[in-house]
């Protein structure tokens, strides 16, 4: 069970404004880079209708693009959603003035190389080369003959997975007779795609995996791959797998019709005379990139020594294809498993739970994670989650942490720290260690709270203090701190100036390669609520009521509507400092019944179509009151998507006036904290651990199973 500990006692200040500061890149040397915002809002997808960072309306900014290799083409897909023309450079420092009006499209090569030096007054960059956002991804190979049997499991099986692979070859479709048909119908194919695609928000990859490849998929006839695959792409599958050796007029074919799927080219070699050092080697990676948008690379080798060579070709490839989309190399049966532990980029990996291993030598994720840790790669941690007593109440977060770090088989340890109620002080203590992993904090502190109560953040970075991620920015408050290796150079923080208690195997002294960045998941696990059921382009140009006690309660909420893309949101209970409605849609207050009068009566679709409260248990009845005012006249009678109602407060269920009964009653979509605190540990794992955590997963380990 997780130690729960005391922190200091201090008063709180008020909240104020936070400084502009902003993550900048850190891990070139990966592919990846840290730019304004990312197309990604999932580690592995694009998902343009909700870019972090990226520009919002009144800002005048150029907007760059910067694209991976054989992606040019999503510059103009930015560029037509802005109505702009395109331009193409090479380099940051070549966008200037003149380029105002365009969107500008940069290779990530070149790109990266002067990404930090780039203008931020005149250009925000958007990073559509999102895939290497993660340090490390994996896919789950499920080799299920029928996707109902793996449904009960999914939410484990996906533990620590980016994607899900639904292997095609291996589904097996009943004849009726007792028999199964040589190979699934497409009509029976999609009925299981769809099936997968209902119950994990994970992308999906298609494979037709051939059968000299390990595969069920017979070969006489090239034409079926394109048929599936083809087909696959207009269902909207987010990764088709294509074989290296189908003709080059098919994967040509596929490459230019991917549509917004991304193409994975796959090579298999079973010969065990395979050679990573061979010019073949390398001939097979410049065939496959050709067309893809990752490059996936597999052998069998007879010799331990053989997972160095295919260490050394990675590198190589790295250093020669700067360009070129990420490759995805291991090698097979138990002799290769090293490098299944070494490879970072969509590691294949299997679970206990399947019916069979994909391919000889497949690990868990628990098991790449213990290797990684045995090797000294994946050192052991502290993470603590800094909570209130009543916060913990509302949603406990920390046995989440405990199943998942046991299921991911990370060797971590968590801790509850609880720091009572206007309590800000003592959070560096916790930090401030040598083997510090990461924090939460619930409730979240604004900035400048942490800052003042807790000096010792104020001397990160040779005093520049932590990094403030984009969203903590907007949203001055802070729940997440995340630790980074830093660029370079940075100053060890000395011992000396640690001042609190040490947790139970902690040392004093941040490391010296490390920074913090200050971030905020909240608003994130607001966003993820707000469109589990329904599509984000739901809420465009709708409006919404805020129900809070004070702004930083609301704070996260404007955050989400503001990516959501609302026209307009009426407040109740607080007042929206300026620094906040600078980062909001417009704002209006319900001072009087006349305002709210005013917007009941306004077109359908400017009444308030979504309502979120923060208010606590003692003010359900104003809750109510504007659910019974703003709800459906007959909930019965609309045939319309419902409108939406979200209690961020404890659930007051079994009470007189339970906003969540209320609002169902006035045929609204209720949702509650609890689903909100399980999207926003699920956003948490991410920043702390860069682990992918199924939300179903979340809510199945604190024992409510959704459906
Ligand atoms: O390509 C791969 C990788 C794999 O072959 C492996 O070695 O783990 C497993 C397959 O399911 C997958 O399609």
């Amino acid at each position: 069970m997780a130690a729960v500990q005391q922190l200091l006692v201090s008063p709180s200040p008020a909240p104020a404004s936070v400084p502009s500061q902003r993550i900048t890149s850190q891990s070139a040397e990966s592919g990846s880079m840290d730019v304004d915002g990312s197309a990604g809002n999932d580690p592995v997808m694009i998902d343009s209708g909700l870019m972090k960072g990226a520009p919002q309306t009144g800002d005048a900014r150029i907007v760059v693009i910067v694209y991976g290799q054989g992606q040019d083409s999503v510059v103009s897909v930015f560029a037509e959603v802005l109505g702009k023309p395109v331009k193409l450079k090479q380099h940051f420092k070549d966008v200037d003035r003149e380029d105002e009006g365009f969107v500008i499209g940069l290779p990530l090569g070149d790109a990266k190389h002067d990404v930090e030096e780039r203008d931020q007054q005149l250009l925000v960059a958007i990073n559509a080369h999102c895939l290497m956002a993660k340090s490390r991804t994996f896919f789950i190979s499920t080799t299920f003959p029928d996707v109902h049997a793996a449904l009960p499991n999914l939410d484990i099986l996906t533990v620590g997975a980016d994607a899900v692979e639904i292997r095609v070859d291996l589904l097996r479709e009943p004849k009726g007779d007792g028999a199964f048909s040589d190979i699934p119908s497409l009509s029976y194919v999609g009925q299981q795609v769809m099936l997968l695609r209902q119950r994990t928000e994970l992308p999906i990859i298609f494979t037709t995996r051939c059968t000299n490849e390990n595969g069920k998929f017979p070969m006489d006839k090239p034409d079926l791959y394109y048929e599936y695959l083809y087909r696959a792409v207009q269902w909207g599958v987010e990764y088709i797998d294509v074989e290296l050796w189908l003709p080059e007029h098919i994967r040509k074919k596929l490459y230019e019709k991917r549509g917004n799927s991304r193409i994975m080219s796959a090579f298999h070699d079973f010969s065990g005379t395979f050679k990573w050092p061979s010019q073949y080697a390398q001939d097979v990676f410049v065939k496959s990139k050709q067309y893809a948008d990752i490059v996936k690379m597999i052998a069998i080798i007879n010799d331990h020594n053989e997972n160095f060579e295919l260490e050394y070709f990675r590198s190589k490839i790295k250093a020669e294809y700067p360009d070129a989309p990420p490759l995805s190399a291991v090698n097979m049966g138990e002799i290769g498993q090293f490098s299944r532990t070494l490879n970072t980029v969509f590691s294949p990996i299997t679970h206990p739970l399947l019916p069979i291993i994909a391919a000889p030598g497949q690990m868990s994720t628990a098991e790449i994670n213990g290797a990684l840790a045995l090797l000294g790669q994946l050192p052991k941690k502290y993470f603590y989650g800094i909570s209130s007593a009543a916060a913990r109440n509302i949603a406990p977060r920390a046995p989440f942490y405990e199943k998942c770090f046991n299921e991911l088989g990370l060797p971590h340890q968590f801790a509850v720290v609880e720091r009572q109620h206007n309590n800000p002080a003592g959070i560096q203590a916790w930090c401030n260690q040598r083997d510090f992993g990461g924090a939460y904090l619930d409730p979240g502190l604004s900035y400048q709270t942490i800052m003042r109560h807790n000096p010792w953040f104020a001397t990160l970075q040779n005093g520049k203090g932590p990094i403030l991620s984009e969203a903590a920015q907007g949203i001055g408050i802070i729940d997440t701190i995340v630790v980074k290796p830093a660029a370079s150079g940075l100053n060890a923080t000395p011992p000396s100036q640690y001042d609190g208690t040490l947790p139970p195997g902690g040392q004093p002294g941040l490391t010296s390669n490390t920074s913090l960045v200050f971030d905020n998941a909240s608003w994130r696990g607001i966003l993820s609520t707000l469109t589990r059921d329904l599509a984000p382009s739901a809420y465009f140009d709708r409006t919404a009521v805020v129900l809070a006690l004070t702004a930083d309660d609301a704070a996260p909420v404007f955050f989400a509507l503001k990516a959501l893309k609302m026209s307009k949101i009426y407040t109740v209970g607080f007042r929206t400092p300026s620094t906040l409605a600078r980062n909001a849609p417009p704002i209006e207050q319900f001072i009087s019944m006349e305002s709210l009068q005013r917007a009941r009566s306004v077109a359908d679709n400017r009444a308030p179509f979504v309502i979120i409260s923060a208010l606590g248990r003692g003010k359900s009845n104003i809750v109510g009151m504007l659910l019974r005012v703003f709800g459906e006249a007959d909930p019965e009678a609309s045939s319309n998507t419902k409108k939406v109602f979200l209690n961020l407060a404890e659930a007051a269920s079994h009470q007189k006036n339970d906003p969540v009964a209320v609002a169902e009653q006035s045929g609204f979509t209720a949702y509650d904290a609890a689903d909100v605190a399980a999207f926003t540990t699920v956003e948490s794992l991410r920043l702390l651990v860069g682990q992918n955590v199924p939300y179903s997963f979340v809510r199945l380990a604190s024992g409510r199973n959704l459906f």
